[in-house]
């Protein structure tokens, strides 16, 4: 960005800890950056304070009675923001003539309309919202080329991968032999495999480096993260699921590297902060300053890496069956992956079922598109395996 005019920035999710690290950014540079609109679900306190402090111009709740109680809690306050209600809303802001930077920082396949919105209509869309190009596949990412968006990583490890590559997208394909996402192999890298049927919602989320929502936690700690970033991977930078690899790091300092094709590895590396690839995003292809602390060397005991084995992860190995099943399976996975998660967090599935879940339902849930579906059909698919993960959860239990 250059000039004077400041970039509208629509901070969709902004109550949740990507949407708290874009504000936490946006404040440090108000020459540069409005937080021009802010979205919720059903924090209504978090988007209320939000609102006192960056003073949007808009809100939305797409939790309808959130948003009646925002409405109201902005009003006790003497804030004359409109509060939009509703799932549609999120849309309508991402597409909305005066945004300029959509930040999609919703979690899970919810937040797919929003990114296609913001894809067709060409805006700047920076993807935390990984579950989004999992079930949106080619459908999202013809979204962004017919609306000549600007598709911008965020999850750290496809910053990285991005960082780690020139400007012009036209020469990735020739340069790259494969790529190494990153993992720090969650809480559960050495528990006994024996004992993970016990652990509990607050084990699975004490994540070793990074503080991030609940969902993307528990999947961290199956590695199901890892799974879904692998197929984020395929459709960013065009790669065939052999060129997409993973190691566990568990320093979390280098976020992950490009093998190139004569063999040079790049690397990108800093300390574990997600402040650090939401300042790109926001000023790609500048940089600004983004709070992160310095990468101290010297203090480091070492980096290390390993093997993932499939006997302690086994989700993640689904990622590439999954990538070479027919359109729609990595949809299928994720929706039974978001189902059998909320129903551990719930206390209403055992953590090793989370795998047995999700195995199951792509096994016994057929997609049935066609090869570049529309996202109607995407979302059916994905209500359709969310009832059939549903059902296992409920027979896990009996
Ligand atoms: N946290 C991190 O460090 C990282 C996160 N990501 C990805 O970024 C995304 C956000 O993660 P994170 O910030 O940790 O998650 P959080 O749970 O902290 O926040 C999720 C946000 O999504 C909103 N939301 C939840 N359900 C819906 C819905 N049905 N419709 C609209 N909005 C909804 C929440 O609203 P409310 O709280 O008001 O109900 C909240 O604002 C995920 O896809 C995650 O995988 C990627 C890399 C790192
Ligand atoms: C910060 C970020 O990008 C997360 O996706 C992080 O990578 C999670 O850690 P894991 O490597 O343990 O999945
Ligand atoms: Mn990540």
């Amino acid at each position: 960005m250059g000039g004077d005019k400041k970039l509208n920035v629509v901070v969709l999710g902004a109550t949740g800890s990507i949407g708290g690290s874009t504000l936490d950014v946006l404040a440090r540079h108000p020459d540069r950056y409005r937080a021009w609109a802010l979205t919720g679900h059903t924090r209504v306190e978090e988007l209320a304070q939000a609102c006192l402090q960056h003073r949007p111009a808009l809100a939305a709740m797409s939790d309808e009675t959130s948003a009646r109680l925002l409405a109201e809690r902005l009003r006790a306050q003497g804030l004359e923001i409109p509060v939009l209600a509703g799932p549609q809303a999120l849309c309508d802001l991402a597409s909305h003539p005066q945004a300029d930077a959509v930040m999609a920082a919703v979690v899970g396949a919810a937040g797919l309309p929003a990114c296609i919105a913001a894809a067709r209509a060409g805006k700047r869309l920076m993807l935390a919202n990984k579950e989004a190009l999992v079930v949106g596949g080619a459908t999202f990412m013809q979204a962004v080329e017919q609306g000549g968006a600007l598709l911008l990583p965020i999850d750290s490890e496809h910053s990285a991968i991005f960082q780690c590559l020139p400007e012009d997208r036209t020469t990735w394909q020739d340069r790259i032999d494969h790529i190494v996402l990153t993992a720090s192999g969650g809480p559960f890298r050495q528990r006994d495999p024996e004992t993970l049927h016990a652990v509990t919602p607050a084990q699975a989320c004490a994540h070793p480096n990074w503080v991030m929502g609940r969902k993307i936690s528990v999947d961290s700690a199956t590695m199901m993260n890892k799974a879904l970033e692998v197929i984020e991977a395929r459709w960013l930078f065009g790669l065939a699921p052999e060129q997409i690899r993973v190691l566990i790091h568990p320093q979390s300092i280098v976020h992950s590297m490009v093998v190139c094709r004569d063999q040079s590895v790049l690397a990108q590396m800093g300390t574990p902060d997600m402040r650090v690839p939401i300042a790109y995003g926001l000023s790609f292809p500048q940089r600004v300053t983004s709070g992160a602390a310095p990468l101290d060397l010297l203090a480091l005991g070492g980096l290390t890496f390993e093997a993932p084995l499939a006997s302690r992860f086994p989700g993640l190995f689904l990622a590439w069956e999954a990538l070479r099943g027919p359109t729609g399976t990595t949809a299928v996975l994720n929706a039974a992956n978001e189902v059998a998660v909320q129903a551990f967090l719930e206390e209403r599935l055992r953590f090793t079922d989370i795998h047995r879940v999700v195995a199951d339902t792509l096994a016994g849930c057929q997609p049935g598109l066609s090869a570049l579906p529309p996202v109607e059909d995407l979302l059916e698919l994905d209500l359709r395996a969310r009832r059939h993960a549903q059902a296992l959860v409920v027979a896990q239990r009996t």
